[in-house]
């Protein structure tokens, strides 16, 4: 078995029509069961680096690999087994639901458009265990999105991520257009997710690649961050030692924009 699930390998990448690279060799692997914090400013290349990891985008050089491999989009087994590894929550909790369908229907699109489960009643068990999994009430499954608030939403958006028993979940700024409030009680869920079994070995766990501008929401979730500035990861390393002696000063700017430390739990 591959050490890593996924990782960039000195990865460049320029956007069409752009002169210059958005990304410079980008260097990111995450284990097994990880959870991963890659912090930055707005526009530092986050997200790009995201739809990179995601098979979205392809590097202009270098390499994003899935469990040792290439990731080759053209590669369509291969592709639905990376998909039901590796979901995505996005930061809109309003776009990023249809409307027009149920939230039972919503959570299980995964699992029908991966052809992983048709069978009407396993996909109903399915929804009860996931609604359940993200504190709704069961009979959220046949309600609208319109129905429900931001924080209820990324609830459904993090039960649909969850829907096909990933091994990572990439998460972009996933509390950002949330309520202080709410916040914190989505960053709770996160944190939960897939540790309820303290038995079973961390690999086996949901490994989380979580973007953020905010160092103290990597600090509540992250077991390791990457600092994202201009494009280049300037520091990296255990999320509690990159707090406690950070070596880049843009990590300092960054640590200095927290008001307070948050307390590091682990
Ligand atoms: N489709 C695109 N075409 C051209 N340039 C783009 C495109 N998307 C992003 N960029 C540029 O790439 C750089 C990195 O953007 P990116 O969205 O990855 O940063 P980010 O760190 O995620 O920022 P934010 O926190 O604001 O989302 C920015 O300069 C941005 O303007």
């Amino acid at each position: 078995m591959n050490e890593y699930l996924l990782a960039a390998d000195n990865v460049d990448f320029r956007y069409p029509g752009r002169d210059t690279n958005t990304l410079h060799g980008i260097t990111l692997a995450l284990r097994r069961g990880e959870r991963v914090g890659l912090v930055g400013e707005s526009g530092a290349g986050k997200s790009t680096i995201l739809r990179l990891l995601l098979g979205l985008d392809s590097p202009t050089s270098g390499a994003v690999r899935f469990q040792g491999e290439p990731l080759n989009l053209r590669d369509r087994a291969g592709l639905r087994g990376f998909r039901s590894a590796v979901q995505n929550v996005f930061q809109d909790p309003y776009g990023a639901l249809d409307p027009r369908a149920t939230v039972g229907r919503t959570i299980t699109e995964p699992l029908r458009s991966l052809g992983i489960e048709r069978d009407r009643e396993a996909l109903n068990s399915r929804v009860a265990e996931l609604l359940a999994a993200v504190d709704l009430p069961a009979d959220a499954a046949d309600r609208y999105p319109h129905a429900f608030s931001g924080g209820q939403r990324q609830r459904i958006a993090i039960a649909r991520a969850l829907a096909p028993n990933p091994q990572l979940i990439l998460a972009d700024e996933p509390v950002s257009a949330l309520d202080m409030s709410v916040r914190t009680q989505i960053i709770e869920l996160l944190r939960g997710l897939g540790r309820s079994d303290a038995a079973v070995p961390d690999e086996h766990q949901t490994g989380l690649l979580l973007v953020s501008h905010d160092l103290s929401i990597v600090a509540a979730l992250c077991d390791r961050v990457a600092v994202l500035q201009d494009g280049r990861i300037v520091e990296e390393g255990l999320t509690a030692e990159v707090l406690a002696n950070p070596q880049h000063p843009y990590t300092r700017t960054l640590l200095a924009a927290i008001p307070r430390l948050p307390r590091i739990e682990g």
